[in-house]
This record gives C-alpha cells, sequence and structure tokens, in this order.
C-alpha cells in the first residue's frame, strides 16, 4: 500500500468576473479569469483497506458526511469501483467562504490525490466532470492552470496570466453567495465578451460584477475595498468577502500589507500559472 502523501490545495482568484445572464435552474453565466495562488491549505492522505473514508479534523460549521472532501472522496471511490478507502486531514489556512474557493479546491486535491494513491489512473478531464457536481469552482481545481471560465465556471480554457504578489484582505465578515446573486440589484446582464478581448484590454478593464451589490449589502466589505483602493487598483473575488490588489514587487506588497494587518487579516501571496497540487505531483 502506498505511503501517505500530504498534498496543497490552493486558493484562486477571480481576476475578473462578468455575469453575462441567467439559466433557467436560477444559476448564472459568467465569464471570468481564474488565477491560483501561493496560500493554501494542506490536505494529508493515507490509504486503508477496509474501505472507510474518514476526515480526521474538524472543519467548523461543517460535518463529517458535508465536507466537501469526504463528498470527493465517496464519489470518486463510488465511480471507480475501488475497495480502497482512506484517512484523510486538512490543515486549513484559507478563510470559509471567503471568495478564495478552499472548499472547492480541498475537494478538487481530494479527487487528484486519491486517484493518484489509489492509482486509479483516471485522465484530469474526467476527475474534473465528477468534481462539478460538488461545486462550479471545482473543475479549474482540477485542471491546474490559470483559465478563462464561462458558463458557471466548468468551460475552461488555460491562458497564461501576469504572476503579481497579491495583497488579500478578509475583512472580518462572511458572504451569502446565494444572497447577492439573487439580489435584484445584481448586474447580470453583462455583455458578453471574447476570451482574446478580456486579455487584450488586461487588469486596468478588469471588473467584478458583484461589488455594486456587495458593497450595498455588506459596508466593511466597502469600507476595506476603498481602503485598498487607495493604493492599487482593488477587485473582490468571487462573492467575497476577500479583496485583493496586484503589486509588481513583493516589497511593496508587503508594506501595503503591514498597514492593512492593522484592520484586516491579510495574506501576501503570488499570482500562479499552474497549480502547486499539480507542480507536487509533476503533472502538467
Ligand atoms: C462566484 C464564484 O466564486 C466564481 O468563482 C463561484 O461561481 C461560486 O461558487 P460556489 O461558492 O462554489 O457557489 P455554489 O455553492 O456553487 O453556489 C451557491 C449559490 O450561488 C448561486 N450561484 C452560484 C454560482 C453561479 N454561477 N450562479 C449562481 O446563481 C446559486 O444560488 C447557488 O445555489
Ligand atoms: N473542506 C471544506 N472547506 C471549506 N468549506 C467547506 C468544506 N467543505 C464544505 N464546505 C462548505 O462550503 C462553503 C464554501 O466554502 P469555500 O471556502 O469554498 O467558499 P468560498 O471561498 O466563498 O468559495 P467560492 O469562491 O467558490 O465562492 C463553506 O461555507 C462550508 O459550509
Amino acid at each position: 500500500m502506498n505511503a501517505p502523501l500530504t498534498l496543497p490545495a490552493p486558493a484562486k482568484l477571480n481576476r475578473m468576473l462578468h455575469i453575462v445572464g441567467r439559466r433557467e435552474d436560477g444559476y448564472h453565466a459568467l465569464q471570468t479569469l481564474f488565477q491560483f495562488i501561493d496560500l493554501c491549505d494542506h490536505l494529508t492522505l493515507a490509504p486503508r483497506d477496509d474501505g472507510k473514508i474518514q476526515l480526521t479534523s474538524e472543519v467548523s460549521g461543517v460535518s463529517h458526511d458535508d465536507n466537501l472532501i469526504v463528498r470527493a472522496a465517496r464519489l470518486l471511490q463510488q465511480h471507480s469501483g475501488t475497495a480502497l478507502g482512506a484517512t484523510l486531514t486538512i490543515d486549513k489556512q484559507l478563510p470559509m467562504g471567503g471568495g478564495l474557493g478552499g472548499g472547492s479546491s480541498n475537494a478538487a486535491t481530494a479527487l487528484v490525490g486519491l486517484n493518484h494513491l489509489w492509482q486509479l489512473n483516471l485522465p484530469l478531464v474526467e476527475l474534473a466532470r465528477l468534481g462539478l457536481q460538488l461545486g462550479a469552482d471545482v473543475p479549474v481545481f482540477v485542471h491546474g492552470h490559470s483559465a478563462w471560465g464561462e458558463g458557471v465556471g466548468e468551460r475552461l480554457t488555460p491562458v497564461t496570466l501576469d504572476t503579481p504578489w497579491f495583497v488579500i484582505i478578509h475583512p472580518g465578515i462572511s458572504v451569502s453567495t446565494p444572497g447577492v446573486f439573487q439580489d435584484p440589484q445584481l448586474t447580470r446582464d453583462s455583455r458578453p465578451i471574447t476570451m482574446a478581448r478580456a486579455l487584450q484590454g488586461g487588469a486596468p478593464e478588469w471588473r467584478n460584477d458583484c461589488e455594486a451589490v456587495v458593497k450595498e449589502r455588506y459596508p466593511p466589505i466597502a469600507e476595506a475595498l476603498n481602503w485598498l483602493a487607495q493604493h492599487a487598483p482593488s477587485r473582490l473575488t468571487g462573492t467575497g468577502a476577500c479583496l485583493f490588489a496586484a503589486f509588481d514587487t513583493q516589497q511593496s506588497a508587503q508594506a501595503i500589507a503591514q498597514l492593512a494587518g492593522q484592520h484586516w487579516s491579510t495574506w501576501v501571496a503570488r499570482g500562479l500559472n499552474t497549480s502547486p497540487l499539480h507542480d507536487a505531483l509533476g503533472y502538467l
């Protein structure tokens, strides 16, 4: 049996996010640029031969069986028909419900990691299809490359983005994603653009359509965005609560992070074009 593996589950940023429509099932059609950052949870996976899936860490507010790690492991077990199980331990660094995609990333690391550990050799495209059942953001984490995302974020085209240093601020509140998407004031009719157009315009033209509604509903997020915007163009990731700005050097990012840190939880992280998960496994 394979030895235990410890693998990263990185955060993502939505460098831009446009809402271009509403589907019949209520979900919204998006156009977004996903990028990973080197801020990660770590998942340890140990195989077991009794077929059980056991997560040994508590994740606050989430029951064992609802945890996306457990759900991903069970889904893969069922799909592949393997008789093996796993003991899983998550070291959580990413804030929950912060727009950094932590839960989705944990699920993707479980799928990719167990595929390796159980020697299933399923292609990433098959794991991504499975992962979509768990959340719209899971496929990009399974594929492991910066991407232009359409649909609910599952139609992915790999892209190469600039890799600045980001200051990321968590304003200390959590945002209800369904609440934002149900808000009557939400912009949901942005004109669709081509990927080439999105990339050509670059960061100065990027925006997040959720921002106006989120600022209105959550004044502490408006306050943090206004503060960070004094130093550099600032954006929400996903539906928040986290927000970010890009800097050319680690030093300049750290200087702003130090100031922000007096008010909020703050991180400095590097933008990446390939996921640390895939780097760790030697994929891509
Ligand atoms: C906004 C993004 O962060 C962009 O990366 C993600 O699409 C959100 O993904 P997520 O947090 O995994 O959200 P989910 O758990 O899939 O959806 C939560 C709720 O948000 C709404 N929702 C979500 C995604 C989407 N494209 N349209 C929606 O209308 C739906 O009401 C859904 O029930
Ligand atoms: N392993 C997990 N880690 C974090 N959240 C989990 C996990 N399993 C289930 N969840 C649930 O998923 C919800 C969303 O978590 P997540 O951290 O992915 O939100 P997010 O960063 O806002 O993601 P997104 O950018 O996709 O909106 C959490 O509030 C929690 O209830």
